[in-house]
């Protein structure tokens, strides 16, 4: 796999840093995951294929452990606020001159500097502060985040992921680690770089909702079936257009131009009708193997079994049958190899891996004994 051979040690954090760490596991990188002791489970839900290391960074002797495994590591992702890893002692400054082939990569809202740098926030404040979520949402109403996708995971997690293989790819030639300020409110702004630069080509002239690619077209938006259920129509050439229309049985030459803002509340409304005149699956039909750009949003349930989905393998079970989706994108020669075994339960390798690390048995069991680091047993799923 790409990664093969990478160390990584992740603290453990709630959403972004850990799927910085699965991507990176995904891809073969060895990634070691630092909890916290005496936590009953762990809500970390991005774990595929990491293994887990408990350590108690209020003792000494727990600081003093985790520097060690960073000296000998190729990263460190690190999710805490600003100043936290410094009060322990284990800052980038420190932990580079100690190790400077060490990638630091340290995943933030709001980044290092900055009047913001030590508040508390959430993917919603940072989206709210890179402009985009200004931009989300229907006509007439208040400001959407979809989920917590877009600063979490796209412009936290993905973009630090994409930090530190630049990093790792630039130390093969300078033989140097780096740090890495990964800033969600800027990761968010930067994968919104083509709402920001295409304001002068006038997309983003109308209100929220009212433009071509945000709710506003009515060839560009969601349809209810007769079922219940939604299709997607992202129809947007003329081309295509007229291919809608065939697939709708309407006639071009009945309806308002596909350009007229002013018209689009009245095409909104015949298409509604229209859609809501089939089920999902007759629409699927009827537009499967053309090039309307019309397509079905498939639920959950229904993702994994749709002939598409199923022929390219784009999602997987693990071995507890839980699905999830394959790792992407797919390399002709190393692709990912996602591990399919359960997630590690807290403290599960501790041994193993401060074993790995040169860590004798002696010293080991002295801090099992004095509560420096936690080993637990997976239980079994009855
Ligand atoms: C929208 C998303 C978040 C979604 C996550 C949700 C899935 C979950 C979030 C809350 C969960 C619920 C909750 O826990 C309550 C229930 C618990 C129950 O068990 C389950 C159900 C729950 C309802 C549960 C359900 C779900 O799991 C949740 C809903 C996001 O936007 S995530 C992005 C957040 N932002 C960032 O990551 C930016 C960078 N980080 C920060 O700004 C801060 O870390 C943050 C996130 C604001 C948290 O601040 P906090 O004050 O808590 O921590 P820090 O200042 O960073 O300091 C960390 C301290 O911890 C010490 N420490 C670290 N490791 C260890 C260790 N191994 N041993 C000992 N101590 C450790 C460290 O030294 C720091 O200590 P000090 O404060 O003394 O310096």
């Amino acid at each position: 796999m790409a990664l093969a051979g990478v160390r990584v040690i992740e603290l453990a954090g709630l959403a972004p840093a850990p799927f910085c760490g699965m991507i990176l596991a995904d891809f073969g990188a060895k990634v070691i995951r630092v909890d916290r002791n005496k936590v009953g489970m762990s809500l970390d839900t991005q774990a595929r294929g990491k293994r887990s290391v408990a350590i108690n960074l209020k003792a000494a002797e727990g600081v003093a452990l985790l520097r060690k495994l960073c000296v000998q590591s190729d990263v460190v992702l690190e999710p805490y606020r600003k100043g936290v890893m410094e009060k322990l002692g284990l800052g980038p400054q420190e932990m580079l001159k100690e190790n400077p082939r060490l990638i630091y990569a340290r995943l933030t809202g709001y980044g290092q500097s900055g009047s913001y740098a030590t508040a508390a926030g959430h993917d919603i404040n940072y989206l709210a502060m890179s402009g985009l979520l200004s931009r989300l949402g229907r006509s007439g109403e208040k400001p959407y985040a979809p989920l917590n996708l877009m600063a979490d995971f796209a412009g936290g997690g993905l973009t630090c992921a994409l930090g530190i293989v630049l990093a790792l790819l630039e130390r093969t030639t300078s033989g140097k680690g780096q740090i890495i300020d990964a800033s969600m409110v800027e990761g968010a702004a930067y994968v919104g770089s083509f709402a920001w630069k295409s304001r002068s080509i006038g997309m983003w002239d109308c209100p929220r909702g009212q433009n071509m690619l945000d709710s506003g077209a009515p060839f560009y938006d969601t349809y209810e079936t007769a079922d219940g259920k939604y299709m997607a129509v992202g129809a947007i050439e003329p081309q295509f257009y007229r291919q809608l229309l065939t697939g709708l049985e309407l006639d071009a030459g009945e309806l308002p131009p596909q350009m007229s803002f002013t018209d689009w509340p009245e095409l909104r409304r015949i298409f509604t009708e229209r859609f809501a005149s089939k089920t999902q699956a007759d629409w699927s039909r009827i537009f499967d193997g053309t090039d309307a750009c019309v397509t079905p949003v498939l639920s959950f349930d229904q993702v994994s079994s749709h002939p598409h989905n199923q022929e390219r393998a784009s999602f997987i079970k693990d071995s507890s049958g839980e699905e999830s989706p394959r790792p992407a994108p797919v390399l002709s020669r190393t692709p990912a190899e996602p591990c399919l075994a359960s997630d590690p339960v807290i403290g599960e390798h501790t041994v193993e891996v401060l074993t790995e690390y040169g860590f004798t048995s002696a010293d080991i069991d002295q801090m099992l004994t004095a509560g420096v680091v936690e080993c637990n047993a997976v239980k079994s799923k009855l």
